[in-house]
Order: structure tokens, then sequence, then C-alpha cells
């Protein structure tokens, strides 16, 4: 079979034909210069669909494509070590620290989630002697882990800038200023490995619907297994990884900052092929912990405030985080009626196919 750049529209998953949503690409070499037509598209794909790929295949992002594949065997490393050294400080605050498989919900009813993961903070790796597991912490690791957090830290500032140029954002108003460097956060990197799992009889099993908390979320996976469910759609569909590009999420600080106004991405993660193991690398650009803002309940709140509460409700157990506010898990985000909550209904087990195409 000829190797066909399309992207399918349809891919058999679980038993019936999925989706495969199409992205917006924004390119990274562009968005440096604040060249007006890419600004304007930036910030009409976070109006209208709230996700979309990053090209960083130019000679400005290509350093942060190889600092991500170092990731990679940090991380392949890191997690095929014994649980005592992945835990050794156990989860220190909600966004530094290890996460064992199991410790949030599911995707799926009655399930809970299927990865291990372990986040190190911007502002924790600029410490004397940071919180990080000695099994990834030689003076080799924390340079790949600073690169990672540095390399992440210029392209989504990249991006929010544009975005408040795009708006019309002067002075203090920018994004950019309630995002500075020097001031605590929680952004942080998490690095993700997914098990294998069987959704027809496993237990633990991929990652909950949600959006994020973050600004903006930068994303590199190799692996399928991403699905969104964009504004207005009935249903989740796949978003196929793209060679030289990373998925750049607008998450809820950012809804709530431009007046709720961008999309906030709802996303999950589903095992595509059940015999893989998946890795996924996010980093999570969150707002100064002190900015304020309105949350869809019309509370004027802090980001800090609003990291805490979802945090709780993403780890609490499945009868209490359902009697969480509505809007807390999708971020104000509505979803026309359900026409299927996905895998909860498993009709069939066949794993999806091989896609023929790049
Ligand atoms: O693993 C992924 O691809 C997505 C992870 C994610 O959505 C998250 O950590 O918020
Ligand atoms: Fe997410």
């Amino acid at each position: 079979m000829g190797v066909s750049n399309e992207v399918p529209e349809t891919v058999q998953w679980n038993g019936k034909q999925v989706p495969v949503y199409p992205m917006e690409t924004i390119n990274f070499s562009k968005i440096i210069c604040q060249e007006p037509e890419e600004v304007e598209k930036a910030v009409r794909v976070c109006q209208t669909q709230g996700y979309f790929y990053i090209d960083l295949s130019g000679i400005d992002g290509r350093r942060l494509l190889e600092d991500q594949e170092k990731t990679l065997q940090l991380m392949h490393r890191f997690f095929e070590a014994p649980i005592e050294e992945k835990n050794q400080y156990g989860l220190v605050s909600p966004h530094l620290g290890y996460e064992p498989i199991a410790s949030r919900t599911g995707v799926l009813e009655g399930t809970k989630d299927g990865y291990e993961m372990i986040k190190v903070a911007r502002d924790e790796i600029q410490r004397d002697s940071p919180h990080i597991p000695d099994v990834i912490k030689n003076s080799g690791d924390i340079k790949i882990l600073e690169n990672a957090i540095a390399g992440s830290n210029l392209v989504t500032k990249a991006i929010l800038s544009a975005l408040s140029t795009g708006l019309g954002l002067t002075g203090a108003s920018r994004f950019e200023c309630s995002h500075r460097n020097d001031k605590p956060s929680t952004t942080t990197l998490a690095m993700m490995h997914y098990i294998p799992s069987d959704p027809t009889k496993d237990k633990k099993i991929g990652h909950q619907k949600h959006t994020d908390i973050s600004s903006l979320t930068l994303l590199f996976s190799h692996e399928w297994g991403m699905q969104i469910r964009p504004p207005g759609a009935r249903e989740f569909g796949f978003v196929k990884p793209k060679q030289g590009c990373a998925i750049v999420n607008v998450g809820d600080s950012l809804r709530f900052a431009s007046g709720h106004t961008m999309q906030s991405c709802i996303h999950r993660v589903v095992p595509y092929d059940y015999a893989q193991h998946r890795y996924s690398i996010a980093y999570f650009l969150r707002a100064e912990d002190t900015t304020m803002f309105t949350d869809p309940a019309g509370r004027y709140v802090t980001a800090g405030q609003w990291h805490d509460e979802k945090f709780f409700a993403f780890t609490t157990d499945a009868e209490l985080q359902k009697q969480a506010p509505a809007h807390m898990i999708l971020g104000g985000m509505h979803e026309p009626e359900a026409e299927e909550e996905g895998v909860e209904v498993l009709a069939a087990p066949a794993p999806a196919q091989p896609i023929a195409v790049v």
C-alpha cells in the first residue's frame, strides 16, 4: 500500500469508527517574529478550538525536539527502576514528585488511571537541592531536565506573547505579565508512562476526561492514545502524533484570563494499541500563584486556588469527584448531549489496527 499523507477521517477503534480530528498547525519560527498572519491564526484557533500543533521542525525549535528525545531516554531509565527508587520523595506537592499507577480516576467508569508520572517543577529545579529522585539526579540528568523545561518555557511564552499581541493587550494586561519567570507558580514538567491495558478486562486504564489547569500545555508523545472533544463535538476522537510537532492545549487559566473567550481543550487518553506502552511529556505553563481571575462559577479566585481545588477533584475518589461542581473538571466547557460516553460501552474488544500513514 502506498504511503499517504492524508489524515484519515476515522479509525477503527474499540469496535467502531472513531473520528481522527484534524488540527491546525502554527509555525514556531513565525510566532517568534509575531508575523501578523500567524498571530491572527493562533488567536482564531484558540478561540474556536483550543488546541493546535506547533511546528518545531525549523532551526529554532529543533533543539527542543532533541531535548525531548533525551528526556524520553531518561524516562525509560526512571520508569524501569524499582518503585522504592521512583517513589523516593513520594508526591512532594501536586506539581512535584511521583504518582504511581492508579492514583486517580481512570478513563472508564469503575476504573483507576493507567499511568505513572514524575513531575519536576520549574521552580524546584532551580533550587540548590531539588526533590528529584536519585535515579535521575546526576548532573547529566539535571541538565536534560533543565533544557526540557527551559525550552518548553520559551515555546509556550512565545505563544502567550503572540496571543497577547493578537488580542491587542498592552502593558500589565499582557498574558506574559501574569506568567513572570521569577514569580512562584505551579508550572511543571510532567513525564508519564501508560502501561499496556485492555479496556475489556483491565481496571487500570488511561487518563480521565478533563481540561488542563494550565494556561498552555505543550505535549509530546510519539504514540497514539490522546483523544479530544472539540467544542460542540458529540464524540471524542483521536489526534494524530505529527512528526516535528508538539500539541498545544489551551487550559483553564488562559480561558479565564481571556474572559472565557478561548476554548479549554477537553481531552483524555485511552489505550489505542492495547499491548503498547505509551510515553508522554507535558509542560504545563501555569499562571503565577497570585494571579486573579473569574472562574466559571463567577468566583474571583487565584490561580493557586483553582489549581489546588481542581487537583483535589482529579485525585479524589470517583464518587466524591461526581459531587464536584460540573464546571471544575471541564473548566466551564460545555459538552453537547453526550451521545456516547465513549469507552464505557465496550462493544467489541478488538484493538485498533495500525494505520498506514506516517
Ligand atoms: O498523556 C497525554 O498525552 C496527556 C496527558 C494529560 O492530558 C495531562 O497530563 O493533563
Ligand atoms: Fe491534560
